[in-house]
């Protein structure tokens, strides 16, 4: 049963941390992990600005043709190092938009993969909804594209993690590996995409903040990647998962 400390409310991602601390000795939750939602290929299309223009792919049959053009159209992507964004190629090399610059209607599907994801993470039942996602950046890493190992840069007070989901393309390598001290996490979403007539599997990987985790080089094909902030937007009771 659950004390009468224990059945109170979180209000912030350190006092998250506190309560987490103590029900790490009750149940084990996990620092990330992973999934898969199959989405309408209806769904599945991105718009972008191209210079003066906008271009459109549909997924998951895009070819490497238009893969191409939409890493083209995407600046280098930097990264957070000592409060600063940095250009390092040797450190990352892939290429980024920013949100404004593309449209995705992924529809009511991302809630409920949002609300899977991040309830498997909490330890929480799926009735939870004290959190949000909000898009980040698309990333597209092209042939030897990667990313070093790194801890992603807290961009809100609120934030608790990150969400990446790979979209459905053709490509091989790009493994994404999460770490918790000894523990490792490979994120395959290498595997050809499966399809059904009218949907397209999506892979997704959730993960708290303090995880370190790696992109390795992508071998051939584009991996293009959305990934959002984590937010937590008011009280999670924790008493589903301690009892
Ligand atoms: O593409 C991925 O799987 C993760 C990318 C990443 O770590 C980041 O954008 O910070
Ligand atoms: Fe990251």
């Amino acid at each position: 049963m659950a004390s009468d400390a224990l059945s109170k409310t979180i209000t912030s991602y350190a006092h998250y941390q506190q309560l987490r601390k103590g029900l790490d000795e009750t149940q084990e939750t996990p620092m990330f992990t992973k999934g898969s939602w199959a989405f309408p290929k209806s769904q599945l299309i991105l718009w972008y600005k191209d210079g003066e223009a906008s271009s459109r792919i549909q997924f998951p049959n895009s070819s490497n043709v238009e893969l191409k053009l939409l890493s083209e159209a995407c600046q280098p992507a930097t990264f957070g190092r000592n409060h600063k964004d940095v250009l390092d190629e040797s450190y990352r090399l892939a290429r980024k938009m920013d949100a404004q610059d593309f449209s995705i209607n992924l529809g009511f599907e991302f809630y409920e993969m949002l609300t899977q994801a991040v309830s498997r993470l909490f330890g929480v039942e799926n009735s939870d909804k004290s959190f949000r996602a909000q898009l980040y950046k698309l990333n597209v890493y092209g042939p030897g594209s990667f990313f070093k190992a790194h801890k992603d840069t807290p961009r809100a007070d609120n934030m608790f993690g990150s969400l990446v989901l790979v979209l459905p393309t053709e490509h091989e390598g790009g493994a994404l590996l999460l770490r918790d001290g000894l523990k490792e996490l490979r994120f395959e979403s290498a595997e050809s995409p499966d399809a059904t007539v009218g949907s397209a599997s999506v892979p997704w990987a959730v993960f708290y903040s303090q995880v370190e985790h790696e992109v390795l080089p992508v071998i051939t094909g584009y991996r293009v990647t959305l990934t959002y902030v984590s937010l937590m937007t008011g009280p999670v009771s924790l008493l589903t998962a301690i009892i």
